[in-house]
């Protein structure tokens, strides 16, 4: 049998985290977190997709980010380390906030050690920390072992989206996370567990939350749970276009306050 023959078979012997790992290191800039940014576009256009929040949401994140001008910051879903290099340096370089701390959480010990490699390569370790774990176990460690996140100002939810579309749709439970996924199970009450994000954080008066992926896959319950309430959520909706499907795929996040 020839080499062309099993090449459909093969099964890749590289995963594209680490091809995208080494893709940065080689042709990014250290200390560098524009180019780092452009390379990721780069090859995800030509390589291979990556979930990350990408260039047709992320400056409407700033956005939210310029109005906000937050000094803790914290993101559920830390992939490769994007949106976190992204969102701090921006806070740092164009908003001029240079203590500016931003906590993320990652499920993936695999993606979080790849994500730690390209945020220290971007200069940026000593604002980014990156905790690894579920995101309600390590939110609980957090809170009381440490002072670490006595008051957050801004949230970025952007947790794994296939199994928050498919697996817990299918389980009946249309909840933003698989975090909330034991919660559901014990309890039954879906909202509860899709608003546990924001009832666990110690969120201030102010404090806005911006959740991705609210049209594909979708997060119908979170929608209707910070839609409820005006006294306690001022919230609103951003069109944009799923990450690398500009023009093509819509999707949109949800920008919401905190009020009480
Ligand atoms: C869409 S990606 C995040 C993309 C990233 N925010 C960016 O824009 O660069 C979702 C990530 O959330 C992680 N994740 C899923 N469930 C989680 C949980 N319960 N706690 C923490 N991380 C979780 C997945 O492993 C995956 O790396």
């Amino acid at each position: 049998m020839t080499q062309t023959q099993l090449a459909p078979t093969a099964v890749p012997l590289v995963k594209k985290e680490d091809s995208y790992l080494d893709h940065i290191l080689a042709h990014a800039k250290r200390n560098n977190p524009e180019s780092i940014i452009k390379e990721t576009h780069k090859f995800a256009i030509e390589r291979y997709w990556l979930m990350n929040v990408g260039p047709e949401k992320s400056p409407l994140v700033e956005q939210v980010l310029l109005e906000k001008r937050p000094k803790v910051a914290i993101e559920i879903g830390c992939y490769l380390g994007y949106s976190a290099i992204r969102f701090a340096a921006y806070i740092r370089d164009t908003l001029g906030i240079q203590d500016v701390k931003y906590y993320s959480f990652e499920i993936s010990e695999y993606h979080a050690n790849i994500a730690r490699k390209v945020i220290d390569f971007a200069g940026l370790s000593h604002i980014i920390t990156v905790i690894t774990g579920p995101f309600n176990e390590s939110l609980e460690r957090l809170l009381s072992n440490h002072n670490l996140l006595s008051k957050v100002d801004f949230v970025f939810i952007d947790h794994h989206k296939e199994l928050t579309s498919n697996y817990w749709r299918k389980a009946g439970y249309f909840t933003l996370s698989v975090t909330f996924s034991e919660r559901c199970f014990t309890c039954h009450s879906p909202n509860s567990h899709a608003c546990y994000v924001l009832t666990a954080l110690p969120c201030i008066q102010g404090t806005t939350i911006v959740a991705d992926n609210v049209i594909k896959p979708g997060a119908p319950v979170y929608l209707e749970y910070v839609r409820s309430d005006p006294t306690k959520y001022q919230t609103r909706f951003v069109e944009g276009w799923l990450e690398y499907y500009e023009g093509v795929i819509r999707d949109g996040l949800e920008v919401s306050v905190w009020l009480k």
